[in-house]
Order: C-alpha cells, then sequence, then structure tokens
C-alpha cells in the first residue's frame, strides 16, 4: 500500500508502479505475449512481422508500442502532456498554433537539386515504417463551430484540444479559436509493467513494404487474387491503361471525388476511393499514384517469375515476388533515398551505405527492432516541409499541362489519377517538380488547409498538430535531444545559435519561457540544415540511427548472408541493379526518365531512354 503525502511526489508514486509487473496477477492475460512461430527457417517473413527476431517473436510485430530514446515526459509521469518548465514562477507553454503562425512562413524556397520523389517516397516510407492509432473521428473536442467545450463536455482522456488565439492572422476570420485534436491510443506495454503512457504502430516496425502487402494476416488475404500470385487491382476503363489500385472505402468517409466546382465534371458515385496495405493510400493523388507503381511491380514481378517456374504456384509466386519487391525498395531506400535525407557522409559514417558486392553480416539479434516515438512523433515529420502546396501535371516534354492545382482541392481526392494518361504525367511531375527546402517554411495548403472540407474554406493545421502529437506522446524538449545527438546542451537560449538562425532564436524567446521548454519538433525543422543533407544535425542523428537500427534488427535485410530469406550471390546481384527509375519506367507508359530520379535533371543526371543501359534492369534469370 503507498500513503500519499505531501512528503511522496507523483515520480515516487510512478516510480513505486512501475516496479510492479501485472505477469504476476490474474491480469497476466492482457499482457502481450510472444507468439509461437511454426516456422523460423521460412525464407519469407510473416505478414504482421512476428517471428523476424525468434528469440523475441513479437519485437517489431504490428499493434505493439513505439520505444523511446529518452524517458517519456509527462506532467503526471504517467500521462498528462508536459508543462513549462517554471510554470509555477513562469509562462505555461504557449499553443502550438501560437508556435506555428510565429515560427514558420509560407515562402517559396524550391530546391535547386531534390525532386518531389524525395518528398513521396518519403511519405511512402512513412505509411510502410508508421501508423499511430487513435481513437475514431467521432469523437469532438471542440464546439461544432470551433469553440473551446465547456469542461464537463470536453473529454480529457482522448482529447487534447489545440488553442487558436483569438487574433489568428487566418482562422479569426472564420470565428476559430479550437483545434480539434485526439491523443493517440495507450499502448499495452511490453514489459507488462505499470508506467508512463506509450503508443503503437499499428503497421508493423520493419521496412517490408506492408504499405503494399498490410500488416495482417486478414488485410493481405483481402489485397489478393489468389491466382498466379497477384494483388487485386481495379477493373481496367480504358484499355489504354495499365491497372490502378483496387477499389476500396473513402478513410474519413470523404468521397473521392472532386466536387463539381473544382472538376468541372459531376461527382460519381463510380470513382472510388483506393485500397492498399495502409489505409492512407487516397490521401492524395501523388500517394495513390505511388503505391500504384509497386503494385503494379509486384503484378509484374510474378509474371515474370510464372514464365520461368511454370510450376510455382499461387502462394509460392506471391511469396517470391513479394521477398523481391522489399528487397528493391530496401535497396532503393539505402541506396538513393536516404543518402539524399541524411547526406553520403552520415551514411558512410553510420556504414549505411549498401555494399557494392558480397554480402553483409550486419544482424544484430539483441537489437529491438522498433520504430522510436521521437521518429514517428517529431524527427520523420521533417517531411512536411519538403511539401509543394501547388502542382501540375507535366508531359514526357517535361511541360506543364492543365492548370495548376493548389493541394487543398486534392485530399482524399484521387479521381484525377483514374482519367487516361495522368497518372504518367503525375509520375514525371514528381520527377520534375523541385521539392521545398526544409527551412522552417511549410505550405498555408498544410497550415491553414489541412483537409479543407470543401464546404469550409479552413482545414487544420499540421504544424501544429506535430507539435502537440509530441506533447501527447510525452516527448522532452528539444534541449534533451541536442546532447544526446552530440550536440553541446544549452544552458539558454543564444546557446542555441550554432545550430538555428538568430531570428528563430528569437521568436523561440519571445514564445517560449525556458530553453528546456521548445517543442522537438519546431526546433528540428528550424534547425541549418547540414551540408549536402535535408535535415538539421538533431533530425540527421535521429533519423540515421533509426534507420540503422531497420537494418540491423531486420532478419530478412536483403543484403545479409546465412540468413532464412538470404538470396544468393547471383540474385543479390540483380536486386543492386535496380533503381527508382527503373520501377517507374517499368510500370508506367512513360518512355524516359533521368537515372537518379530523387536528383533534377542535370548534364550529369540526364532524361535517358527507359531502355538505357544507364537505368539497368534486373534479370530475374536467377530466380529460375
Ligand atoms: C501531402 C503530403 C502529406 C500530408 C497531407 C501529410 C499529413 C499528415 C497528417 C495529417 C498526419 C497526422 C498528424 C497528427 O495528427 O499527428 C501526418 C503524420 C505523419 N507524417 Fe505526414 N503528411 C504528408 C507528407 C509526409 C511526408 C513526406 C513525410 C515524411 C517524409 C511524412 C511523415 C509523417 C509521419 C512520420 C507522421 C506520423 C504518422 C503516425 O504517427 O501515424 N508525412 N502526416
Ligand atoms: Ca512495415
Amino acid at each position: 500500500m503507498f500513503l500519499f503525502s505531501d512528503t511522496v511526489s507523483a515520480q515516487q508514486v510512478a516510480s513505486a508502479f512501475s516496479q510492479i509487473s501485472l505477469r504476476d496477477t490474474s491480469l497476466s492475460g492482457i499482457c502481450p505475449a510472444n507468439p509461437p512461430c511454426n516456422n523460423p527457417r521460412s525464407p519469407f517473413r510473416t505478414l504482421d512481422g512476428s517471428c523476424n527476431n525468434i528469440a523475441n517473436s513479437i519485437w517489431g510485430r504490428s499493434s505493439t508500442q513505439y520505444i523511446r530514446l529518452l524517458e517519456s515526459d509527462y506532467d503526471d509521469h504517467v500521462s498528462t502532456p508536459r508543462k513549462a518548465k517554471n510554470w509555477r514562477q513562469g509562462r505555461e507553454l504557449p499553443s502550438p498554433r501560437l508556435v506555428s503562425i510565429s515560427v514558420v512562413h509560407d515562402e517559396n524556397s524550391p530546391s535547386d537539386s531534390t525532386t518531389l520523389w524525395t518528398m513521396q517516397f518519403g511519405q511512402f516510407m512513412d505509411h510502410d515504417l508508421i501508423s499511430t492509432p487513435a481513437t475514431p473521428d467521432t469523437i469532438t473536442c471542440c464546439t461544432d463551430d470551433g469553440k473551446p467545450l465547456t469542461a464537463d463536455k470536453l473529454d480529457p482522456v482522448k482529447c487534447l484540444p489545440i488553442a487558436i488565439p483569438q487574433d489568428d492572422p487566418f482562422y479569426s476570420q472564420f470565428g476559430q479559436t479550437c483545434m480539434q485534436f485526439l491523443r493517440s491510443d495507450g499502448a499495452p506495454r511490453l514489459d507488462c509493467r505499470f508506467g508512463s503512457r506509450e503508443q503503437m504502430n499499428a503497421n508493423t516496425h520493419f521496412l517490408d513494404l506492408s504499405v503494399v502487402y498490410g500488416s495482417d494476416d486478414k488485410t493481405a488475404e483481402d489485397l489478393r487474387t489468389k491466382e498466379n500470385g497477384k494483388l487485386k487491382v481495379s477493373p481496367l476503363r480504358n484499355h489504354h491503361e495499365k491497372h490502378l489500385l483496387p477499389e476500396g472505402e473513402s478513410p474519413l468517409g470523404r468521397p473521392c471525388s472532386l466536387a463539381r466546382e473544382i472538376s468541372g465534371v459531376e461527382e460519381s458515385s463510380e470513382i472510388k476511393c483506393f485500397n492498399a496495405g495502409d489505409g492512407r493510400s487516397s490521401v492524395t493523388p501523388s500517394m495513390a499514384v505511388s503505391q500504384t507503381v509497386f503494385l503494379r511491380e509486384h503484378n509484374r514481378l510474378t509474371g515474370e517469375l510464372a514464365k520461368l517456374n511454370p510450376s510455382w504456384n499461387d502462394e509460392r509466386l506471391y511469396q517470391e515476388a513479394r521477398r523481391i519487391l522489399i528487397a528493391q525498395a530496401q535497396h532503393i531506400t539505402y541506396n538513393e533515398w536516404l543518402p539524399v535525407v541524411i547526406g553520403r557522409k552520415k551514411m558512410q559514417e553510420l556504414g549505411l551505405l549498401p555494399l557494392q558486392s558480397g554480402f553483409s553480416q550486419s544482424y544484430d539479434g539483441n537489437l529491438n527492432p522498433a520504430i522510436t516515438n521521437e521518429f514517428v512523433s517529431a524527427a520523420f515529420r521533417f517531411g512536411h516541409s519538403l511539401v509543394q502546396g501547388r502542382y501540375s501535371l507535366f508531359n514526357e516534354q517535361r511541360q506543364k499541362v492543365g492548370t495548376e492545382k493548389v493541394l487543398r482541392q486534392h485530399f482524399f481526392r484521387t479521381q484525377e489519377v483514374y482519367t487516361p494518361g495522368n497518372l504518367d504525367k503525375f509520375l514525371i511531375s514528381l520527377a520534375t517538380t523541385p521539392v521545398q527546402n526544409v527551412d522552417n517554411g511549410f505550405t498555408v495548403e498544410l497550415t491553414n488547409h489541412l483537409f479543407e472540407d470543401p464546404a469550409q474554406r479552413f482545414g487544420a493545421d499540421l504544424v501544429a498538430l506535430n507539435i502537440q502529437r509530441g506533447r501527447d506522446h510525452g516527448i522532452p524538449s528539444y534541449n534533451a535531444y541536442r546532447e544526446m545527438c552530440g550536440l553541446k546542451k544549452a544552458s539558454n537560449f543564444d546557446d542555441l545559435c550554432d545550430t538555428i538562425p538568430s531570428v528563430i532564436i528569437n521568436r523561440f524567446k519571445m514564445l517560449y519561457d525556458s530553453v528546456d521548454d521548445i517543442d522537438l519538433f519546431i526546433a528540428g525543422t528550424s534547425e541549418r540544415v547540414v551540408e549536402g543533407a535535408l535535415v538539421g544535425p538533431t533530425f540527421q542523428c535521429m533519423i540515421g540511427q533509426q534507420f540503422l537500427r531497420l537494418k540491423r534488427s531486420d532478419r530478412y535485410f536483403y543484403d545479409l548472408s546465412g540468413q532464412a530469406g538470404s538470396f544468393t550471390q547471383a540474385q543479390l546481384d540483380e536486386i543492386r541493379k535496380v533503381s527508382l527509375a527503373r520501377l517507374v519506367c517499368d510500370n508506367s507508359r512513360v518512355e524516359k526518365f533521368q537515372p537518379l530520379i530523387f536528383k533534377s535533371v542535370s548534364a550529369t543526371n540526364p532524361i535517358v531512354d527507359c531502355k538505357s543501359s544507364s537505368i539497368p534492369s534486373m534479370s530475374l534469370h536467377p530466380w529460375k
């Protein structure tokens, strides 16, 4: 028994409770347990990620908790969001919306070297690695007209609404002073002890294309035709077209066709949202487009494999194509994409650049493959800064076609992908349009119009959501991570000048009471970027660490030798030829691309014919 008195702090109580394991109690049934592994030497991954680590078969499985780089920071050491360090004496933490309008701006700052494919592939990776469940949207945390709910109506367990300042430069015209925010669901702790609130991943923690195949057996099953190893596709509407993703339910109950005033055509019930391994495939047309490339590649691989191995049945064709496609995605990520994001130098430092030949031996069975909460809640959201608010479609001559669109008209509106020829034009657009630089600029399409309902003229603010999500998840402040990443811990605001421009430091001084209060997301995206990378030193460190973990803790990582899922030397040599440009060439009707598709066209990266050896193809003969 505990005696609660003034001399016992919340921290002491929390610490005492954390010693108690539920495994020894009648509640042990709710403890997450290691599932039995029927076939630990299978060359194929399970769909839910279990049994990748044989000794800890639950590690990395879908619907398990994120791990943390640093201990959580909750005000009550259990679950309530942190407060300002000196809140009794000084100011409370600023509203995330106030931080957003004070610090970020929407300024067109296109990169001169990096294409929008870098953003799009990043979001695709995000949807492979991460999906944090929250209570369904039916709960409202503000009144219908955007005002705070009275205390008796607010559900404090599920809601953490964001206060919008009365004089907000945008929302005030709509009378909005409250932004909807649902807390992420709490997760059962893997250690099955009492303790502070953790969050969980609905997806498999591995880079295993759960975004294509699903993160559990049932989802995976529903996506298969059960014939010749193929995944389901939409019925063809036009014989000139290649296949599209299968039709799915609409997310957030929104139709996937454009409103008449935007598209000029009647909203049509024939236009369906798409279905894929992750539920967010219809969030924008270009997300759906990138999913489609991988879907088509799976089906292309099954066709080729069936020709080489006429005796293989549906299951064998599905699993072999899946194994190859995952290897391709891992190779593209580590060989092409990650070097653009964290820079080649960091890749070298961490030993993350793929080998040119031979096998790697870097598997570490003691390393927990889980995604870290800091990566989820802050670091990997750097990608929001890359997003273009306006986009155009491009033809093969790299000329703009049609009118420029703004993103707000296109959240969940995938109709455009159905128009014959458009998917190809999106693919060219992603290879032509530059990303926005990560310089604490965010498009208003995300900061004022996120998921805007066309009936209203405002949406949510993704920067504010990201900051609030960090507090919801108990993420400590930026200063704690500086130290973890080898920077000097700041003792005052001016100490931040080694990483953050002084104009932003001055804004932080106006918003926050102490240098220990600054939220990780906003400081991370305010850092000056490291030369040769897209992010500053703190996010570079955190993203690098996560991808190191993803590589070393995955028993099925594509270039390992001596594991159940290892390829032969000849097979691995073929996989190493693959690039995103090759996948896009093979799975569209576009005839030419630049070989390095994450990089802008230049004298050293010119547009070449898809048949050119500058975009090497892999042969499937070693699979015969
Ligand atoms: C048009 C592009 C994008 C849109 C509209 C978008 C939108 C969103 C939204 C609404 C959330 C949930 C925010 C919250 O309530 O916490 C989110 C989360 C997230 N986003 Fe994005 N995003 C985009 C692109 C990207 C990119 C390019 C990346 C990375 C390179 C990225 C990484 C993440 C991550 C890691 C999360 C956390 C996911 C989770 O916890 O389930 N996003 N995004
Ligand atoms: Ca995954």
